[in-house]
């Protein structure tokens, strides 16, 4: 029987020490905005950007949302986002992914000042991971650590094992679990022999949008299994890239789908929102 790690309590926590540090902050007559822009409405980025607004709501950041039409131009989103970089009374701002086809992802991202690119996916923000200088880091690998980290799982000296090489989740995971003295290996689809390195993690990292993929011969006994995979099953239900059922029983340590890394992502993004004013 595996230990549930708790995404949805422990972010509940973070969240907490967070509305009092914006109280603090208010107090001296200090304000923390962000700024949220859609394009499109997309069903499952609305459910997102819902909830976004009510963890803002709840910890008394100020959020401004930009519903913006599907067929709006990539010029047009550059110059909003032009605009928040200007305002002085905007602290974060984040462009909502995927955009429509026909906007340019890499462009907007760079157009965001570095110092509000609460997101932490400007080419600045990834560079200053990478080098182990102050910046901000990415929402879902952050929220990882602070997962690992609060739940007393130990990284310094383990082997860390990270599915997936993504420039939002799984690069960013690899360099964090670095800067914690874990020793790291990056899987992907050209990996020979998946089973075979996954098998030596002490602490794994699913991050490859199969579902239910990763399965019990797939992990170690006793290992630390951390899910980023999000599924909607036919049933409606929310399942993970590992398939719990099978892992629950060999693993140490397992985050659920829903309850596990989701809420921490929503966390951390209000973390660097808070951090962006300190
Ligand atoms: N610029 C940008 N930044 C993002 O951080 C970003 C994005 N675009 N595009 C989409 C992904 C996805 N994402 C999630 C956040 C919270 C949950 C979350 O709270 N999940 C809940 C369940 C939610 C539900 O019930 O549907 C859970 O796992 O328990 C999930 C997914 C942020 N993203």
């Amino acid at each position: 029987m595996a230990k549930l790690i708790d995404g949805k309590k422990i972010s509940g926590e973070i969240k907490d020490e967070l509305k009092e540090k914006v109280a603090q902050l208010k107090e001296k007559g200090v304000e923390v905005t962000l700024a949220v822009i859609q394009v499109g409405n997309d069903p499952a980025s609305t459910v997102y950007v819902g909830n976004k607004k009510k963890a803002c709501a709840y910890i008394g950041i100020n959020s401004l949302a930009y519903e913006l039409p599907e067929e709006t131009t990539q010029e047009e989103l550059l110059n909003l986002v032009r605009q928040l970089n200007d305002r002085e009374d905007v602290n974060g701002i984040l462009v909502q992914l995927p955009l429509p086809a026909h906007i340019d992802e890499d462009t907007v991202i760079r157009t965001i000042a570095p110092e509000k690119d609460v997101d932490g996916f400007h080419p600045q923000s990834v560079g200053l991971l990478s080098i182990g200088q102050k910046g901000f880091v990415s929402c879902t690998p952050a929220g990882i650590i602070q997962l690992l980290k609060r739940s007393g799982i130990e990284i310094d000296g383990k082997e860390c094992v990270v599915v997936g090489r993504s420039n939002i989740v799984g690069k960013p995971m690899a360099m964090l679990l670095i800067r914690e003295n874990g020793t790291v290996t990056v899987c992907h689809s050209h990996t020979r022999d998946l089973k075979e390195v996954t098998r030596r993690a002490d602490i794994l990292v699913v991050a490859i949008g199969k579902r239910q993929f990763i399965t019990a011969d797939y992990v170690k006994e006793g290992a630390t299994v951390i899910d980023v995979g999000m599924h909607r099953k036919e049933d409606g239900k929310l399942c993970g890239d590992v398939d719990f059922d099978s892992v629950e029983p060999v693993a140490g340590a397992i985050t659920p789908v829903p309850g596990g890394v989701g809420p921490m992502t929503i966390a951390m993004l209000m973390n660097n929102c808070v951090s962006s004013v300190e």
